[in-house]
């Protein structure tokens, strides 16, 4: 369906999103809390290499691109599949149990399967007008009493998805204020985060804020229609709901959300499931890095699938 935003319930949106969004809307909601055990995952002891060549390759390419034209980052990303036969309900039982400070979910309609996640990035939250969102890049594991040290490509390529923000939003938003940057850990890794807060003009509708920041450079890239036409022609799959959107729509009153990224997720198909992951390219990427980048990211989930039973 194509949405107006005016919507009630819960919207599941693709990467293109004036495709096939669908909306789950809400007949009853229920709350309950849990326990989170942060720390009871161990980390996958081996990792495929399946899909490396070509991804290299694909990197090589945006790199390639990205010093010859107008593209100034380009977010590449591939999907690894893998036999499952594991019972969704209980990854997500583990996933809300380890991921305590991330967008957990498990999703299902006939028109688009199952999905399930754990998120670190908010793509937009509304409430009585007043508006947050992040900034969130650059990626680099997370070792146990360390801090992260950051280079100069993962300040840049943060940066520019900060001065996106700021820029889209500054036609729909008054008195947009952004925190400093800083280390925010996700699971097994850390990303740069600022945090970005402004008031809603009331003109401004969601749409126009959905319209206005999905997809940010943290998925798609700089310049967005560039960016979005390398993915296309040079990504070789769909990536469908990944780098798509996912949450509430004026569950709480009208013009309010709580909108997510789909990142660090997973369709599940009968005896498969495919993961899916990516990484910002920009003119400084080390193809090898992002490979490494990618395998990383993947232990989201990977840590998790190995403690479920079969
Ligand atoms: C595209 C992904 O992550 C984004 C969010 C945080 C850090 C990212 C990075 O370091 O490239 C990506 O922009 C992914 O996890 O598949």
């Amino acid at each position: 369906m194509a949405l107006s935003f005016n919507e009630k319930g819960f919207v599941f949106a693709p990467f293109d999103w004036q495709d096939n969004a669908v909306l789950i809307r809400a007949d009853k909601v229920s709350t309950s809390s849990f326990e989170a055990n942060i720390g009871l995952v161990g980390e996958v002891d081996e990792l495929s290499e399946t899909g490396k060549q070509p991804f290299l390759k694909l990197v090589q390419k945006g790199v390639t691109q990205i010093k010859q034209g107008e593209l100034k980052k380009v977010v590449l990303s591939r999907k690894i599949d893998l036999e499952f036969h594991q019972s969704p309900l209980e990854v997500f039982q583990r996933l809300i149990e380890n991921y305590a400070k991330a967008f957990c979910y498990l999703f299902h309609h006939p028109k688009v399967g199952i999905w399930c996640g754990a998120t670190p990035e908010t793509l937009v939250y509304i409430t009585k007008g007043e508006l947050k969102t992040m900034s969130l890049a650059a990626t680099l594991p997370y070792l146990e009493g360390t801090q992260p040290k950051w280079g100069s490509k993962e300040i840049e390529e943060q940066e520019m998805v900060s001065g996106y923000i700021l820029e889209q939003l500054s036609e729909i938003a008054n008195g947009l204020k952004m925190e400093a940057v800083k280390s925010s850990k996700a699971g097994n890794l850390w990303h740069l985060k600022s945090e970005i807060k402004g008031k809603l003009q009331s003109s401004a509708s969601l749409k126009d804020v959905v319209k206005a920041l999905h997809p940010t450079p943290a998925v798609c890239g700089i310049p967005t229609k560039e960016a979005q036409q390398f993915i296309q022609e040079q990504e070789g799959y769909a990536r469908t709901f990944y780098t798509g959107f996912l949450g509430e729509l004026n569950l709480e009153e009208t013009t309010s959300a709580s909108l997510f990224v789909n990142l660090r997720c997973m369709e599940i198909k009968p005896g498969k499931a495919s993961i899916f992951v990516g990484g910002g390219i920009t003119s400084a990427s080390d193809t090898e890095k992002e490979w490494t980048e990618t395998q990383n990211k993947s232990k989201t989930l990977l840590n998790i699938l190995q403690f479920v039973s079969h």
